[in-house]
């Protein structure tokens, strides 16, 4: 069994994976943290999460029983899991990270961080995203150079990033294909006269709208025809099953900086 260490326990994500833990033959919840103000705090976590009791209080230091876990699961803000990342790193644990939102700097040192100790991190931990990101690859190869190509994602009201990791990390994954750089041909948002569309930008689009679980569309326009790739999440658990796979995936891992594209096999497909 792996034991696993869980942060922002509070979290919409953080009582998913309570329960995505407590459901799995291959992992068991150890440690359940969250920060020293919250609420939680002392509550007993399967209680929190809506199932019923673990026997295993909410605490608000993660560094005080680094001894009790082999994987920290992380789905916070960057800064506290920047935090949380380095409290492993000394204590030479496992991460499977979910958070998104992070700067280019706050990803630069996870990848330094990733040289000492093995990491997972995905903006988002389904499979039919990381499948969907195959098809995009594919789609942008035959299509990509001579059609429009929008993302779009919509998310519930309470989510703090845009556009979400999982839309950029579709536009990245098709500028990739097509020897593009996101960072110069991404295009977030029109507004007023914008000149006629360049083909070869990525625009992106937000909605961000009641309790939409997660959904991405990635459109290739042509004239005469499309084609659309569309994801609908409908419950979060999709997300924290995946994401406690992919902790117990990393059994025997050697460090370095993983994908849920590496759990999944899909790498080579
Ligand atoms: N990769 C994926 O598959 C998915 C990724 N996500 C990402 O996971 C992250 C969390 O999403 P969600 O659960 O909806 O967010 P919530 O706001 O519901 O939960 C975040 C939790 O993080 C903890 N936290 C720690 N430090 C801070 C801080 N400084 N400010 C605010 N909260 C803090 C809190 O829990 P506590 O008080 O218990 O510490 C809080 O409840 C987001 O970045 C989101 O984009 C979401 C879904 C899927
Ligand atoms: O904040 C969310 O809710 C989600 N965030 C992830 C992202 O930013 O891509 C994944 C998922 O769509 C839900």
């Amino acid at each position: 069994m792996v034991k696993i260490a869980l942060v922002g326990v509070s979290g919409r994500m953080g009582m998913c994976l309570v329960k995505a833990a407590a459901l799995s033959d291959q992992a068991e919840l150890t440690v359940a943290v969250s920060r020293t103000e919250s609420l939680a705090l002392g509550k007993d976590a399967g209680e929190l999460a809506g199932i019923s009791s673990l026997g295993l209080p909410v605490g608000d230091d993660l560094a005080a029983v680094v001894d009790e876990f082999d994987v920290l699961i992380d789905f916070t803000r960057p800064e506290s899991s920047l935090e949380y990342i380095e409290i492993c790193r000394r204590a030479g644990k496992k991460v499977v990270i979910g958070t998104t939102g992070y700067t280019d700097s706050q990803k630069a040192a996870i990848a330094e961080i990733a040289k000492e100790i093995p990491i997972v991190i995905a903006p988002n931990f389904s499979v039919g995203v990381n499948l969907s990101l195959k098809l995009l690859e594919m789609t942008a190869k035959v299509m990509g150079d001579y059609t429009d190509i929008e993302v779009i994602e919509a998310h519930h009201r309470h989510k703090v990033d845009a556009p979400s990791g999982t839309a950029l990390r579709m536009g990245e994954v098709v500028a990739a294909t097509l020897g593009r750089d996101l960072k110069e041909c991404a295009i977030y948002g029109r507004e007023g006269d914008t000149g006629a569309r360049d083909r070869k930008t990525i625009g992106f689009s937000t909605i961000r709208a009641g309790d939409i679980v997660g959904e991405h569309t990635v459109m290739f326009a042509d004239e005469g025809e499309r084609v659309e790739i569309t994801h609908k999440a409908t419950s979060r658990m999709t997300f924290a099953n995946g994401a406690v796979r992919a902790a117990t995936w990393l059994e025997g891992k050697a460090a370095g900086l993983y994908d849920m594209q590496d759990v999944l096999g899909l790498k080579n497909c």
